[in-house]
Parts: C-alpha cells; structure tokens; sequence
C-alpha cells in the first residue's frame, strides 16, 4: 500500500462556458502523503474547489496526471470514479447536508446504509462522542447548532473508515468561533488517529493553522507564498 495519499502532475482542469475557456487549475504539481494535515489556501475563484473535486473524484481532469491512492484516475470513467471515492473518500462540505427529519445518529446510518456497511449502533454511537456530540446523538439537525450540524457531518464522513478527508470551506456558514471548534476537531483527527485530511478554506485565520499550507492564485500553485505555517 503507497502512503501517497494524492499525487498531481501538470494537473489541469479547463471549463467550456460558451466560447470562453477557464482554466480554473492549470500545470499543478503536488503530493500529499498520508498522515499530512494541509490546506489548500487562496481567494475565491483560484481553484480550491476544483482541485479538490478532482482529488475527491467527483470531477473529470482535463490534462496531467493524478494519482489517488496509488492510482492514476487522470482517464477513469465517471463509474470507475464512483468506485474510488465510495468508501475512501470522506467528504466534507460548506452545508452540512444532514436530512432534517432524521437524528444524528439516524443521519450516519443512512449513509451507513447507502454504502452497505453493516456497522452496530454502538459504533456509530462511539463515531458521535469522538467528534464531542455524545449527548446530542437523538437530536435532529434544528435541535443542534451550526457548528453541532458539522460535527454530525464529520461523524458522517468518519462512518466508512475512509482513507483520507476533503473539507471544502466547511466552516463558511460558522462563526469564528465556533469554526476554531471545528478545525480543532479536524486537528485531533489528524493529531490522535493519524487521519489525512486536506482543507480548502481562504480563511487564513484557520489555514495557517495546518501544518502545511498550498496556496492556489488563478489555478497555479502560489510559490512565492508557499511556506509551512
Ligand atoms: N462548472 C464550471 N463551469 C465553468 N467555470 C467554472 C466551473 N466551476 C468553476 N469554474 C470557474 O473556475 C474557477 C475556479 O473556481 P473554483 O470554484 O474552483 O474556485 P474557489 O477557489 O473554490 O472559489 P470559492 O472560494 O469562491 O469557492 C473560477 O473562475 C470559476 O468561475
């Protein structure tokens, strides 16, 4: 097994809109390895999304070569992409996605249940209390806060024992607070349990907390600013 987690070569992805062509990453090199807590840092419009949408398989790369988990996923079909980011993958986003009329606990479950993993309630239970909410695992999504919500999210994404993370601007909708909160949890995550998890924030109050930082400007890696915080 590589312990490369993510590795980008000339990584490009172009979009058509009418005649106009974007290219929102363009010549990207990059490797994560596991274990690395990084985010990926940059204004909006510079491309955090996107790369990240290719890293998680959810979008198609348009030239270069990317390798997930020691596999080049540069030309897979959208079905072969499905495959890898099932289970794998964990993903993390702006807006929680939780099903209003379901608990916490129920929320983790269906997913549970959508990926086919058989998992006891106790586990999920125990998946609950490792992100803090232990006492909230019957609430629903209105009887939680924001910041509960991600947690639940987070539990959620943990549930299929994925190889890695990707949270795209997960605390855009939180308070300053409450989104230290939430980077503390990722900390732990990634400090306690040796996860891998990269961030795209262009909040640098939280970025500059990662032990690495990749800063994005129109696409192109930034190395002028590329330092470890
Ligand atoms: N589906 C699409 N079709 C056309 N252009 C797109 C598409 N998705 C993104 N873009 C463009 O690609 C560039 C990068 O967008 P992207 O969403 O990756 O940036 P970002 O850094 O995540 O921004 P933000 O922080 O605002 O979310 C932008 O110019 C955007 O307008």
């Amino acid at each position: 097994m590589t312990d490369t987690i993510v590795k980008a070569e000339k990584l490009s992805k172009t979009y058509k809109l009418f005649a106009e062509e974007i290219r929102a990453v363009d010549n990207v090199d990059i490797e994560i390895k596991k274990g690395e807590f990084v985010s990926l840092m940059g204004p909006s419009g510079s491309g955090k999304t996107t790369m990240l949408d290719m890293i998680g398989c959810l979008d198609s790369v348009s030239s270069g070569r990317l390798e997930i988990l020691g596999r080049d996923v540069s030309n897979l079909p959208e079905k072969k992409l499905v495959e890898i980011r099932r289970g794998k993958i964990g993903f993390i986003f702006q807006d929680f996605s939780l099903i209003p009329s379901l608990t916490a606990l129920e929320n983790i479950q269906l997913t549970l249940y959508f990926a086919g993993i058989n998992r006891d309630t106790s586990e999920t239970v125990k998946l609950l209390e490792r992100v803090g909410l232990g006492k909230r695992i019957n609430h629903l999504p209105k009887q939680m806060s924001g910041g509960e919500n991600q947690r639940v999210a987070i539990a959620r994404s943990l549930a299929a024992n994925p190889e890695f993370l990707l949270a795209d601007e997960p605390t855009g909708h939180l308070d300053s607070e409450t989104s230290q909160e939430i980077v503390n949890v990722f900390k732990q995550l990634n400090v306690e349990d040796g996860l891998t998890i990269i961030l795209a924030t262009h909040d640098s109050s939280l970025g500059l907390q990662t032990p690495r930082t990749i800063y994005l400007r129109d696409g192109k890696i930034d190395k002028k600013e590329k330092a470890s915080a």
